[in-house]
């Protein structure tokens, strides 16, 4: 059994149903085992280009489950439930009714085409670092210490609901 860090994202549509019908669907999953739901934060959305606070604000937090899927198999489930919750792909970085990365998949270090582990920009994303910190609060990022090391020197700002 292994242990993940899922970090969920909404900024269009009803954002809390959606964080709820994702929760749900992640905990009925085969091979999945909800353990814990952070509190959710409020965030400005951050575009290309910096925080952008005309766009529709983030709901934000994470989710740690215990799992058999191996990463790859995991990851495959998240697009599905983000698809599933009406995820439509344009703009990089773009508005999106529903989020879902994988963060952490017990420490290890992984350069697939389709998965980077760590995610690539957790160790600098306060929305991704306060919620699991909240959970977690001596976890290490793989390759960049303690998050709570990380959570101090993230820029972005996050308000708990
Ligand atoms: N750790 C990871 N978690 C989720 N997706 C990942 C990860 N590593 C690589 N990917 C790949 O990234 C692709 C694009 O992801 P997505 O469109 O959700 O990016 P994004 O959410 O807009 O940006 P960001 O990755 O900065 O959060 C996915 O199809 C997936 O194959
Ligand atoms: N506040 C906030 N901004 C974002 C987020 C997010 O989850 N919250 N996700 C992004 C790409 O994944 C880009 N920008």
């Amino acid at each position: 059994m292994s242990r993940a860090i899922i970090a969920f994202g909404a900024n269009l549509g009803d954002r809390e149903q959606t964080i709820a019908s994702a929760a749900r669907a992640l905990a009925d999953a085969v091979g999945v085992r909800l353990t814990a739901v952070s509190p959710v934060y409020e965030s400005v959305a951050i575009k290309v280009d910096g925080a952008d606070p005309d766009a529709p604000g983030y709901l934000n937090g994470v989710l740690a489950v215990e799992t058999v899927l191996e990463p790859l198999a995991l990851l495959d489930l998240l697009l599905d439930l983000e698809a599933a919750h009406g995820r439509v792909r344009t703009e990089h970085w773009g508005d999106r009714t529903l989020d879902l990365d994988l963060i952490d998949y017990d420490g290890r270090v992984v350069a697939d085409e389709r998965l980077v582990l760590p995610h690539p920009r957790a160790h600098e994303r306060a929305f991704v670092l306060q919620p699991w910190l909240d959970l977690e609060p001596a976890a290490e990022l793989a390759g960049f210490g303690p998050i709570a090391a990380l959570r101090a020197k993230a820029a972005d700002e996050v308000t708990r609901r």
